[in-house]
């Protein structure tokens, strides 16, 4: 599978920072095409900075970042934000323009984009997302906005999308909706790194974690195994997702095996069945 972001050995330190410590180091790790892959970790653990590393806003001060072979200290940073867009946590620090439509075109002016194919993907985005390209951005709800700077970057055609916290602040139906919209561009082709804190979103959409703890990478591997791993949730500071905090906690009981893949809510009905906990109360 063809390599879109490679990251070898790479450390960054802020300028600003009065000790001069790197907040990433020593962080080597690849990401195929079309994969969903989420970047997981507790508050400073470096998400931000790593996934700023990948679409070239920031350049490593150790190491090389690799998009699709060329390391970014090689390449404009236009030139990698083509290739690599990223929705940021907050919806009005990306939206600028006075309606819908002018918002989803002004990322392709700046790339001197035809007018015509222009208002050929504005026209299709707006359907896919269905917009009304008149209204005024700052007319519509904090879900919307989210959903509308998404789609301004979906716009963009980019190979890869880099979504630092896509759901922060949205309710359940507009979570569910922006994820279900994420799901199907990664589907089509489009790689995805998600930036989340929530462990259950991960869960159910990403095939793959990088989980970090204080600036280094302490797990890569799927979900499940790494959620499971007691000592790298701990190094991550984080919980894992209820369902498996619960196999795992029955897994240790006295119906142990039973419980070691219940890992769905449809494994989890099924072990309890078997279990003999149909009907009874659990007390
Ligand atoms: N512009 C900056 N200047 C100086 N230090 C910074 C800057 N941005 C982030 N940091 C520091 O770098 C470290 C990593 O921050 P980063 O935002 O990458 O972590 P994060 O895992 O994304 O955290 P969160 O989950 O809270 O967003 C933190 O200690 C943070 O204070």
């Amino acid at each position: 599978m063809k390599t879109m972001l490679e990251f070898q050995g790479v450390s960054y330190a802020y300028e600003a920072q009065a000790d001069g410590n790197a907040v990433v180091s020593d962080l080597s790790f690849s990401v195929c095409k079309g994969e969903f892959v989420a970047l997981i970790g507790s508050n400073g653990a470096g998400k931000t900075t790593t996934s700023k590393l990948m679409n070239g806003l920031l350049k490593p001060t150790a190491g090389t970042v690799l998009v699709e072979g060329v390391p970014t200290t090689d390449l404009k940073t236009s030139a990698v934000a083509r290739k690599v867009g990223m929705l940021f946590q907050d919806p009005d620090r990306q939206i600028c323009q006075n309606t819908v439509s002018d918002e989803l075109a002004f990322g392709l002016g700046l790339r001197d984009v035809p007018e015509e194919e222009i208002e050929r993907r504005v026209g299709e985005v707006l359907s896919d997302f269905g917009f009304d390209g008149q209204s005024a951005p700052f007319m519509l709800s904090r879900g919307e906005r989210q959903l509308l700077a998404l789609a301004s970057v979906v716009v963009c055609e980019p190979e890869v999308l880099i979504l630092d916290e896509p759901t922060t602040g949205l309710d359940y139906c507009e979570c569910m909706h922006i994820m279900d919209r994420i799901k199907k561009l990664n589907g089509a082709g489009t790689t995805v790194v998600m930036v989340s804190h929530d462990m259950e979103l991960v869960f159910d959409f990403a095939d793959r974690v990088i989980a970090m703890g204080g600036g280094r990478l302490v797990a890569d591997g799927a979900p499940e195994a790494v959620f499971r791993d007691g000592a790298v949730m701990g190094e991550a500071s984080l919980m894992p997702p209820q369902i498996i905090e619960l196999s795992m906690r029955l897994s240790s009981s006295r119906f142990g095996g039973l419980f070691d893949r219940a890992a769905t809510s449809s494994a989890m009905l099924e072990a309890l069945r078997t279990a003999g906990f149909e009907g009874r109360k659990v007390s």
